[in-house]
C-alpha cells in the first residue's frame, strides 16, 4: 500500500513552502517522499517536482485557445486531469512503489474542495490505486487574528473534510508572523464562550442564533481544531504534527 497526503487551503495558505520543507526535513530523516505538483498555474518549485500536471495540460494553451480568465482555465484544467485519471494519472503512479509516500501540492482555488467534486473522484482513484490518503489543510495564521475570519477558515475547512472524507488535519500555518501571543492562546484551544460574545460583538443582533449555532458546530463536533507551524522552529514536525502522517 503506498501513502498519499493531498496537500490543500484557500490561495497563498503556503502550501507550496510545506511541501517543500517538508521534502528538505524528510530528506534529513532519510526517508524519501515525491512531491507532485497539481498546479497548472505554478512556475517555480522549491522542491524536484516527481510528477507535474503541466505535463498533461498547460494553462497558458488552456487559456488561449478556449478564451477563459485564470480560474476558469485552472478549472478546465482540473477537469481534463479527471478526465485522464485512467491513463495519464494511472500511467504515472505506476512508477511508484507499493511503500512510496506522494505529496500532493494542490492548486488554492477553494471550489476544488469545497463543491466540485473533482478532487473527490481524484481521492477516489488514488484509494482504488491502494493508496492510504489523508488531507492537510493549510490555513494562513491571519486567520487568527479576527473572529469572522477564523469562522470562515473554519467552515471551508468543514466544507473539504465532509467533501473529502479523508483523514484530516488542519495547520495553521505561518505561525512566525503572529505578534500577539493572546491571539495563539484564544484561538488554538478556542473557548466557545469567547469565540461567541466576540462574534456576536461583530456582527448585527439579528445573527445572535446563526452565531451560536456555527460556534456550537465548530465546538460540540470537535470537527476543527489547528496545529500551529512555525517553520523556522528545528522541531516544526516531530512535535506539532502526528507521527502517523509520516511514516
Ligand atoms: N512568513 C512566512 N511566510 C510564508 C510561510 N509559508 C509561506 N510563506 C509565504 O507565503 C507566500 C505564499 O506561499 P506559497 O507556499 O506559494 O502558498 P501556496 O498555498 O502554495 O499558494 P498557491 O499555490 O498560489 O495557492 C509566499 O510568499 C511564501 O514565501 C511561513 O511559514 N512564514
Ligand atoms: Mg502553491
Amino acid at each position: 500500500m503506498g501513502f498519499a497526503q493531498l496537500v490543500i487551503g484557500p490561495a497563498g495558505s503556503g502550501k507550496s513552502t510545506y511541501c517543500s520543507s517538508l521534502y528538505q526535513h524528510c530528506e534529513t530523516m532519510r526517508r524519501t517522499i515525491h512531491i507532485v505538483n497539481l498546479d497548472p498555474a505554478a512556475e517555480s518549485f522549491d522542491y524536484p517536482v516527481a510528477m507535474d500536471i503541466r505535463e498533461l495540460v498547460s494553462l497558458d494553451d488552456v487559456m488561449e485557445e478556449l478564451g477563459l480568465g485564470p480560474n476558469g482555465g485552472l478549472m478546465y484544467c482540473m477537469e481534463h486531469l479527471e478526465e485522464n485519471l485512467d491513463d495519464w494519472l494511472t500511467d504515472e503512479l505506476d512508477n511508484y512503489l507499493d511503500d512510496d509516500y506522494l505529496v500532493f501540492d494542490c492548486p488554492g482555488q477553494i471550489e476544488l474542495f469545497s463543491h466540485v467534486p473533482m478532487l473527490r473522484n481524484f481521492v477516489d482513484h488514488l484509494k482504488r490505486k491502494n493508496f492510504n490518503v489523508c488531507a492537510v489543510y493549510l490555513l494562513d495564521s491571519q486567520f487568527i487574528t479576527d473572529v469572522t475570519k477564523f469562522i470562515s477558515g473554519c467552515m471551508a475547512s468543514l466544507s473539504a473534510m465532509v467533501q473529502l472524507e479523508l483523514p484530516h488535519v488542519n495547520i495553521l500555518s505561518k505561525m512566525d508572523l503572529v505578534t500577539n501571543k493572546r491571539d495563539i492562546e484564544d484561538y488554538l484551544n478556542p473557548e466557545p464562550r469567547f469565540l461567541l460574545s466576540e462574534l456576536n460583538q461583530r456582527m448585527a443582533p439579528q445573527f445572535g442564533k446563526l452565531n451560536k449555532a456555527l460556534i456550537e458546530l465548530v465546538d460540540e463536533y470537535s470537527m476543527v481544531s489547528f496545529l500551529p507551524l512555525d517553520l523556522r522552529k528545528e522541531s516544526r514536525y516531530s512535535l506539532t504534527l502526528p507521527r502517523s502522517l509520516f511514516l
